[in-house]
């Protein structure tokens, strides 16, 4: 057996601690616990809670312990473009801002009014999300980033928490939409323009670096493991599950799938050019000189607030259930728009986007779940096509990977929307890419490549072909609604 391996697995909707070793050339995985996450409001901002998250973290290493594990190697991934301001005293200077928040929602115009956003994306490559680090920096408290010696990503603080060692790694670093894709360093420019100074971000680091061992300190309050040595894996969530996904062949993609839906393809060189830019595709950095070409898809943070909104009385498999008694396509909906990024009430901006664009609206929770997910899967097949219309070759392979990779009804519908073979799984792709990174690191695998290979033989991976389904067509009526729809918004009013 190799050495134990624990994933600390900080995702928007929920977070684990797994578990995963290697035995007989099989990856094993096993969860030890799991919370919920989420932000609440704090001081009139949208907050992470971070002491709950690192509580959560170390009950989660006494359970490890408690399973009679006493020396761990351990790697932490999160959500991306989210930072802790630190002090000179080293301590937290706030609560972490989430990217949910509506403080950033005017930000982009705002910063690029006398800083193109051509120069930006031809020095970053990364898309224009309002919530992206620069822009959070760009509207944070001024005298607050004056007195801050460190700012740190989430996945970072986490870490420096543990171990007092403070980094910035890189895949995260990239979604910041401030590193220079050819200088490996943060933008000058682009720092200048928030009054944030090089230093202030710790030295740039590879995923697979060593953090060194959690500090002393800890053992005084928790009953953890002997030894816990920290590893810097890919610490963005989405590099950590592209690590993970069992691709094989060239042309493949991969759907990252859960509260978000990160559609693209692994790259060895960036791609930022006219295509990607007009877009707005990303070039994410990720793990062993790779580039994350992808773009965000609203995701199944829809469907969470459906399920939240509905007093939480189904579950997901009994949503995805009920939407599959249901005819797909009744309505179409670009779910991309970014009235749904963190409306009052999804139910009612679901309702309220049908009506305004006359269409029928859905009222069960069958009939509101298969609006969501028939539609995602148009929107997964149409960034498809664009995908390989950028990159000039078809995609034949799309893995579906996270939580999302449970919904066989998407599954289907995506497969034979976009006329491609879908592979789904593993739904905890994410924490086995966090934990492949450890292995390569300590030299019990290789590559990723092989790494990539054993995922495939140790968990259980669903295929589904395009078939004869009537609604292969469905995917032009779609994306004439898009077109339609975006220039109407563009103009505001209610469609025709
Ligand atoms: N059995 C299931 N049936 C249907 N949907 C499911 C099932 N299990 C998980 N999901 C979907 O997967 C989503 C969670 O995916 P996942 O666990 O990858 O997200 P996360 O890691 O918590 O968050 P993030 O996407 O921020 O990493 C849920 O919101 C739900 O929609
Ligand atoms: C804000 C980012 O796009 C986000 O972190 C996304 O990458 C993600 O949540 C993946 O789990
Ligand atoms: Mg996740």
């Amino acid at each position: 057996m190799s050495k134990t391996y624990v994933a600390v697995d900080i995702g928007a909707s929920s977070g684990r601690l797994m578990l995963g070793y290697s035995t007989e050339g099989k990856l094993q995985l096993k969860e030890v616990h799991r919370f919920k996450n989420g932000f609440a409001k704090k001081e009139g901002y949208d907050c992470w809670d971070i002491d709950h998250i690192l509580q959560e973290i170390f009950t989660g290493l006494e359970k490890v312990k408690k399973l009679g594990f006493q020396d761990v190697v351990l790697g932490i991934d999160t959500c991306a473009v989210d930072y802790v301001l630190v002090g000179k005293d080293g301590q937290r200077l706030k609560d972490p801002v989430s990217y949910r928040d509506a403080r950033t929602k005017d930000s982009i115009a705002k910063l690029t009014s006398d800083l193109s956003k051509d120069y930006i994306y031809e020095k970053t490559g990364i898309q224009f999300l309002d919530f992206n680090t620069l822009y959070q920096l760009f509207e944070e408290d001024k005298d607050l980033l004056a007195k801050t010696d460190k700012i740190l990503m989430i996945p970072d603080y986490i870490g420096y928490v543990l171990t007092g060692k403070a980094v910035t790694e890189v895949t995260n670093a990239s979604t910041t939409q401030m590193l220079s894709l050819r200088e490996g360093l943060f933008d000058q420019h682009l720092l200048d323009k928030v009054n944030v100074t090089h230093d202030q971000f710790p030295k740039l680091v590879d995923p697979g670096t060593n953090l060194g061992a959690v500090s002393d300190q800890w053992y005084e309050k928790y009953d953890l493991p002997r030894k816990v040595n920290v590893i810097t894996v890919a610490t963005h969530d989405t590099a950590s599950a592209v690590v993970g996904t069992p691709a094989t062949g060239q042309r493949w993609a991969y759907l990252s799938s859960g509260t978000w839906s990160l559609i693209g393809t692994e790259l060895n060189v960036p791609e930022n050019g006219e295509k990607a830019f007009k877009h707005n595709y990303t070039n994410e950095w990720g793990a062993y000189g790779t580039y994350r070409f992808l773009k965000n898809i609203m995701g199944l943070w829809i469907i969470q607030n459906v399920k939240e909104e509905l007093d939480d009385d189904y579950s997901f498999a009994e949503l995805a259930e009920l939407a599959s008694h249901e005819e797909p396509f009744q309505q179409l909906i670009d779910v991309n728009d970014d009235r749904f990024q963190n409306p009052a009430n999804m139910i009612q901006e679901i309702q309220a986007y049908c009506q305004e664009t006359n269409q029928e609206i859905p009222q069960t929770p069958g009939e509101i779940a298969m609006a969501v997910y028939s539609n995602l899967s148009l929107y997964y097949a149409n960034e498809l096509a664009v995908l390989g219309d950028i990159l000039g070759y078809k995609i034949d392979d799309l893995n579906i990977v996270g939580g999302g990779s449970n919904v066989a009804l998407m599954n289907q519908l995506t497969a034979t929307i976009a006329g491609v073979n879908v592979y789904a799984g593993p739904s905890e792709a994410t924490a086995i890419g966090n934990i492949i990174v450890q292995m390569i690191a300590q030299g019990d695998i290789l590559n990723v490549y092989l790494a990539r290979r054993i995922i495939a033989d140790s968990f259980p991976i669903k295929k589904y072909t395009p078939g004869q389904e009537p609604f292969a067509a469905k995917l032009t009526e779609y994306q004439d609604f898009l077109k339609k729809t975006k220039e109407k918004t563009v103009e505001g009013g209610m469609l025709a």
